[in-house]
């Protein structure tokens, strides 16, 4: 197959530390960006090429939601305004207990619908059921890091530890080769998984290269409980356990010393920053000005949706940036760029996919366009202050993973929105008759 064409838009910003192009066009084939520039030269290089116009958009690399539970979509709302470990223990696990495959697809394809109108083209998920979402990503065309969720308690999805063990193990076999999904291990935290969990998760990873992917350091409760049980931090437990080395990816750092920070740095552990959630959980605040300076790779997630409470990267990219500076009360830190760079290129690594994140000649085509023609995106100064500061969901009008289109002028292409909403729909009564049967406190 040689698929080829001309992609091109009003605006193009190739990635976190290149200028914008206007007038742009993108060269695109077999999936893969073969060039780029200004339109008029993309155009006279290849006569007769089809040309594809966007017209008044913005095209960007498709963003990287580095830590999130899509399935989770179900419970949107179900338990608010609640502290992490009530919140989790007292109603998402009873409610998680009753979960179905069935349901985890229908969550994760409303997920990726709403991640796709959020220019999200790649997610890492750590869920129970997860082949149900893996089956969700392969139908509709998305890129993914994918990982059963692991506890020491029997799991809904697979019964007894050891089942979710092997269950890792075989998809990790199933899907070595696959193009778009990476299979990865996940442990849930260290307050669900013992010492012995854990080393059996790293000896699984190590046979298969894979990423581990674990909740860290999320509140000061589970460093107390880990002091408790472990006299030690969330941190220095898992360098006990030989943990903590480039293949290890943590969901949060809310509560690291500046010896974690560094630790964190020259191990080169990456973290999944994930400010929504921490703040409506009332967890705090990541220190992710002093992250960066010291070196540590830090990628954007939202978390799952029923604790932030919705998919929206863009919107979770300006969070990133204004908490830090209202915090500080210096408008200097975290400027656009760098959010934009933790959204797209270091997500991408994180996940294990390195030619994700950017538009550049031997880059995956995965990428997304803005509408301009939308009033509160209306003028561009700078597209990159338009992407961080101003645009939200919704105002994503195309989206293409590998060269293949998902969304078209606002259109999802590969599966029905609207039969996705209905089904969840009917998930959602199925859930409330659960609770009015065994109320939740
Ligand atoms: C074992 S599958 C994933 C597991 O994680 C739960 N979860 C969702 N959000 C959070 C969070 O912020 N911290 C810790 N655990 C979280 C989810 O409900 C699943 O049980
Ligand atoms: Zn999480």
């Amino acid at each position: 197959m040689d698929k080829k064409f001309l992609l091109a838009a009003k605006w193009i910003l190739p990635a976190w530390d290149r200028e914008p192009i206007k007038d742009g066009a993108l060269l695109i084939r077999d999936g893969k960006i073969e060039s780029l520039g200004p339109r008029e030269e993309l155009v006279a290089q290849h006569p007769g090429l089809p040309v594809e116009d966007l017209g008044e958009a913005l095209i960007f690399p498709g963003l990287i939601n580095a830590h999130t539970h899509a399935s989770m979509t179900i419970f949107r709302g179900l338990a608010d305004d609640l502290p992490l470990m009530t919140w989790l223990q007292e109603y998402i696990f009873p409610v998680e207990s009753h979960l179905k495959g069935e349901w985890v697809y229908w969550g994760a394809r409303l997920a990726i619908a709403e991640m796709i109108r959020a220019g999200v083209t790649c997610f890492c998920d750590m869920y129970l059921f997860e082949p149900w979402v893996i089956r969700a990503v392969e139908e509709t065309g998305l890129r993914a890091a994918l990982g059963e969720g692991l506890f020491d308690f029997p799991s809904p999805g697979y019964g007894p530890l050891e089942k979710g063990l092997a269950l890792t193990e075989d998809l990790l076999q199933s899907y070595e080769k696959h193009p778009r999904i990476n299979i990865i291990v996940c442990p849930h935290a260290v307050y669900t998984c013992s010492p012995e969990t854990l080393k059996k998760v790293r000896e699984i990873a190590e046979r298969h290269e894979a990423i581990i992917h674990i909740h860290l350091s999320e509140t000061e409760d589970e460093v107390q409980q880990c002091l408790e049980r472990y006299g030690r931090r969330p941190v220095a437990h898992l360098r006990e356990l030989g943990l903590l080395n480039k293949s290890l990816h943590i969901a949060h750092a809310v509560e690291l010393t500046e010896e974690e920070i560094e630790l964190l740095a020259s191990t080169g552990v990456s973290v999944a920053h994930c400010p929504e959630s921490n703040l409506k959980l009332g967890s705090g605040v990541a220190r992710i000005p002093e992250m960066i300076a010291a070196g540590v790779k830090v990628s954007l997630g939202t978390d799952g949706p029923a604790s932030n409470n919705d998919l929206d990267l863009l919107s979770e990219m300006r969070t990133a940036a204004l908490i830090q500076k209202g915090l500080r009360r210096d408008p200097t830190v975290l400027p656009a760029k760098e959010v934009f760079r933790m959204a797209t290129e270091a997500g991408a690594r994180a996940l294990g996919f390195p030619h994700c994140g950017r538009l550049e000649p031997g880059y995956q085509a995965d990428l997304a366009a803005l509408d301009l023609e939308t009033t509160s995106l209306t003028p561009v100064h700078d597209p990159l202050s338009l992407l961080v500061y101003s645009a939200r969901a919704g105002e994503v009008s195309d989206l293409m993973v590998e060269g293949r289109w998902l969304m078209r002028e606002g259109r999802i292409l590969t599966f029905d929105e609207k039969e996705t909403r209905t089904q969840v729909t009917l998930i959602a009564e199925e859930i409330q008759a659960l609770l009015r049967e065994r109320p939740t406190p």
